[in-house]
């Protein structure tokens, strides 16, 4: 159809184009110096209900009373991008003068339904926020999870899966998965589409048990996903030959702990349970010392639990355990783009989690001196501020610190600031070991007892006559965790109703029964060294083999544990 044109006949000052605006699907208004429409499109008469007839010539306060054309008119100052609803929508509008020979003639406006659009940046927002949930969720599961285009390209690795394969997520991404993994066969998957089901497969040292599936859209295959599920089945392997009789269900710990957890009938911890009644009620910051296993843990959950803060999160970080380059982050959280391989729209820290509530610094002598230049401003200020940030955030967080070392030798030392070491100590909490209050073994005995009866689903009644005396003669140097670890021990043994002698780990009942090696069994060293043994076997144990699991439940570095591993020759 030919269309005619016409467009040379243009009088008005403003012009009298309205079957151009009427083409238009915005609406388009205009007004004259004085207020009064000039132009008033189809799109305007579809939403205001009245013809351009009717419009034209009126005071458009009359027909639009809240328009902002007036303003533009009045000020010669654009509005752009201004948004306003009406009705159940939502618009946009540009509104400008018109100027001619220097002077106002009129204002025009330009506005467009974004109401789809909104709702588009809405979902967009949510969709972001879900994909932050299962970044966060992906990098912090134990199963390792790659997954690769339909070219073999890398387009997604989780935390786990790079840790087993020795590279940065960030160099990863984007390189072809043959690079990284030469053996794989991933990208042969969208290829044949079958799904391959717990493969073995040898990482380096390791072999691991490895799925693989198709990813699917519209139909097609577009990509495939690999997921590592046990990162070290010779272990496994190992650890499930050696303990047949474990009952699954080892315990695990609970998110929260009262003053009536806190078992002891001596005079000490009686006395240390009603300062913590007292001390709890304040805000003052508390230092928990002790040696380790003591259950300086055990007290600052207490602390927490009966303090008005108990309705606030409690916090834990152990300051030895995250590398020393990651404490920072940790702590305070860092802005998007802070840092080369920072997690796209940042990270909350440990602080601002814990606002409102208790933050639980474990093994603080360990904390690296510039970290503890920092604490001490939080400290002091109550302030924190995330890496590659500008702005200073409040935080509402009380303290709890806690340590096995020496912090006055640190200090002396040079190795713990002394100005920190006065701002933790405003209340002292010492735990005495074990071994200086004798008397609480026996109840503590009893509560492991009743604790691992209703784990194992078992009914022994309590140890022999000979246990209890080695128990009373032993040096405890792991204290109530070597305690309760040695019953947990006897329970995968124990067949009646009574632990006995031969339920006990070999080092401890040679110390009972022959007296000779108890001797060279008691110094210090060795028996520090039983301990550590047993807490390894113990946290590979209870990980099913899993070294980084178990690394983080000892609260030391994969590096560390590894050397013990070598150290006590433990097989792998
Ligand atoms: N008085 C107690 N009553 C009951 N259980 C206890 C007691 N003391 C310690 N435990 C238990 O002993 C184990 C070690 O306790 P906890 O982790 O609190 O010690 P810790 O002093 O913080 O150790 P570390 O310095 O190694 O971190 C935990 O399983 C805890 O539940």
């Amino acid at each position: 159809m030919a269309v005619k044109s016409n467009l040379v006949k243009s009088p008005s000052p403003l012009g009298d184009d309205s079957f151009i605006f009427n083409s238009i699907a915005n609406l388009v208004i205009a007004v004259d110096h004085r207020g009064r429409i000039t132009i008033f499109n189809r799109a305007c008469e579809k939403l205001f209900g009245i013809t351009a007839e009717q419009a034209k010539g009126r005071l458009i306060s009359d027909v639009i009373p809240y328009t902002g054309l007036i303003k533009v008119l009045k000020t010669g100052q654009a509005h752009i991008g201004r948004k306003f609803v009406l009705g159940n929508a939502l618009y946009i509008t540009n509104r400008t003068p018109i100027i001619k020979d220097n002077s106002i003639v009129g204002a025009i406006g330009v506005v467009q339904e974004i109401t789809e659009l909104h709702h588009l940046a809405e979902e967009l927002k949510q969709v972001t926020k879900q994909k932050n949930a299962l970044e966060s969720i992906f990098d912090h599961t134990h199963e390792g999870y790659i997954s690769i285009n339909s070219e073999g390209y890398i387009n997604f690795i989780n935390q786990a899966m790079a840790e087993l394969l020795a590279i940065a997520p960030k160099d990863a991404l984007g390189r072809h998965i043959t690079e990284i993994v030469p053996e794989t066969k991933l990208h042969l998957m969208p290829i044949s589409g079958q799904p391959q089901h717990s493969e073995l497969m040898r990482f380096g040292e390791q072999s691991a048990l490895v799925s693989r599936y198709p990813v699917v859209k519209n139909g097609k295959i577009d990509g495939s996903i690999s997921k590592v599920i046990y990162q070290d089945i010779d272990r496994l392997a190992a650890l499930a030959t050696r303990r047949k009789t474990v009952k699954p269900g080892a315990p695990g710990k609970g998110a929260s702990y009262t003053l009536d957890d806190i078992i002891g009938c001596s005079k000490t911890i009686g006395r240390l349970k009603e300062i913590v009644r007292r001390v709890a009620r304040g805000p003052s910051t508390v230092l928990i010392t002790g040696e380790s296993g003591t259950g300086k843990e055990l007290f600052a959950h207490a602390l927490h639990a009966h303090s008005p803060r108990c309705e606030g999160p409690f916090v834990k970080v152990n300051c030895a355990a995250v590398p020393e380059n990651l404490l920072e982050s940790e702590l305070f959280g860092y802005q998007e783009g802070a840092f080369t391989g920072a997690r796209k729209g940042g990270q909350i820290g440990k602080f601002e989690l814990a606002h409102g509530g208790t933050i639980f610094l474990d093994e603080i002598g360990d904390m690296p001196l510039y970290m503890q230049a920092k604490m001490l401003r939080v400290l002091q200020e109550k302030e924190i501020e995330r890496l590659g940030d500008r702005y200073v955030r409040k935080v509402d967080v009380r303290v709890i610190a806690a340590t096995n070392r020496d912090l006055t030798k640190l200090t002396e030392e040079g190795k713990f600031r002394q100005d920190l070491y006065y701002r933790l100590n405003v209340v002292n909490l010492n735990i005495p070991s074990l071994r200086e209050r004798k008397e609480d073994i026996t109840v503590l005995v009893d509560h492991f007892i009743n604790k691992f009866n209703r784990e194992f689903n078992l009914n022994v009644q309590s140890c022999s006559t000979k246990v209890n005396r080695l128990f009373a003669e032993y040096h405890w140097a792991g204290n109530v965790r070597e305690l309760e670890n040695i019953i947990e021990r006897a329970f995968n043994l124990v067949e009646g109703e009574k632990i006995e002698l031969e339920h006990l780990p070999h080092y401890l009942t040679r110390q009972g029964t022959d007296g000779k090696e108890a001797t060279a069994e008691k110094t210090l060293p060795a028996l520090l060294e039983n301990v550590e043994r047993e807490a390894l076997l113990d946290a590979l144990e209870k990980t099913g083999g899993n070294k980084l699991r178990a690394a983080k439940l000892l609260g030391i570095s994969r590096a560390w544990l590894y050397k013990k591993i070598k150290q006590y020759q433990i097989e792998t």
